[in-house]
């Protein structure tokens, strides 16, 4: 019996390619298929999570939103990796910067997501689970950056559940760690596909400074993301 179309997504078998970029935002990924992608069709519309299927360079590629926080992440990347056979996928997504060394647009690879979710407990392991990047994709990454000038951070973030946090000492205990974002997602991402035996990679723009209290203007955000979108898509 087919898993397709689910209650998320009204995807047909072989609507969606092999890779998968995802923002959180729906409308970025309208704004990216139509101005990146060519041959572009949209494969749903389901409580607006947008999602489209083009060409890039030739190559096919799907940009869907994601929504924000790790149960959203966690449902389309689960159906995308399981149901659809999906073998890459990319978040390209916003963060806060907990590293001094930090500045507002630089992009930051996910080499590993640390998370206060209590999303690893259904594999029932018994211990910690380290939920890291995909290695060839980092490294596509990171060699893509390279060759567009674009400086790169590269370590461990934080997918919190907890945007507005009663702890205000969370920051600091996890900027002791080396953490050097924040944002909500990578790690389930990347659970999943550690479980699905697949692909993730998470590549974020740094759109404030949690300690600088900095943060970027709609307009220079959007040219942060045109670099992470633009390293995204040289990684397909
Ligand atoms: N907790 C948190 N904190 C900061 Cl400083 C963020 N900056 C960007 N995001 C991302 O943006 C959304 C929250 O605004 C989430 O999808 C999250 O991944 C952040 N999430």
């Amino acid at each position: 019996m087919s898993r397709v179309p689910t209650p998320h997504n009204a995807a047909e078998e072989g609507q969606i390619a092999k890779t998968v970029l995802m923002p959180g935002d729906p409308l970025r990924a309208k704004f990216i298929a139509e101005t990146y992608l060519e041959n572009v069709t949209c494969f749903n519309t389901v409580r607006n999570m947008l999602g489209f299927t083009g060409t890039y360079q030739g190559k096919p590629v799907s940009v869907m939103g994601h929504g924000m926080g790790i149960p959203s992440i966690g449902i389309y990347s689960y159906e995308l990796f399981n149901f659809y056979d999906v073998d890459n996928i990319i978040r390209i997504g916003s963060a806060g910067a907990l590293s001094d060394d930090l500045e507002l647009k630089d992009l930051v690879i996910a080499m590993g997501a640390c998370t206060d979710s209590n999303y690893a407990s259904q594999y029932q392991l018994p211990g910690t689970f380290a939920p890291i990047a995909s290695f060839v994709l980092m490294q596509k990454a990171i060699e893509e950056a390279r060759k567009k000038e674009i400086s790169v951070a590269i370590g461990n973030v934080l997918s919190t559940d907890v945007f507005y946090n009663a702890n205000k000492g969370a920051n600091d205990a996890w900027k002791s760690m080396g953490v050097l974002c924040i944002e909500m997602e990578a790690a389930a991402l990347y659970m999943n596909a550690a479980k699905a035996g697949k692909n993730a990679l998470c590549i974020l723009s740094i759109s404030d400074h949690i300690y600088k209290g900095t943060q970027l203007s709609s307009q220079e955000r959007q040219l942060g993301f045109k670099n992470m979108i633009e390293v995204a898509l040289g990684i397909i």
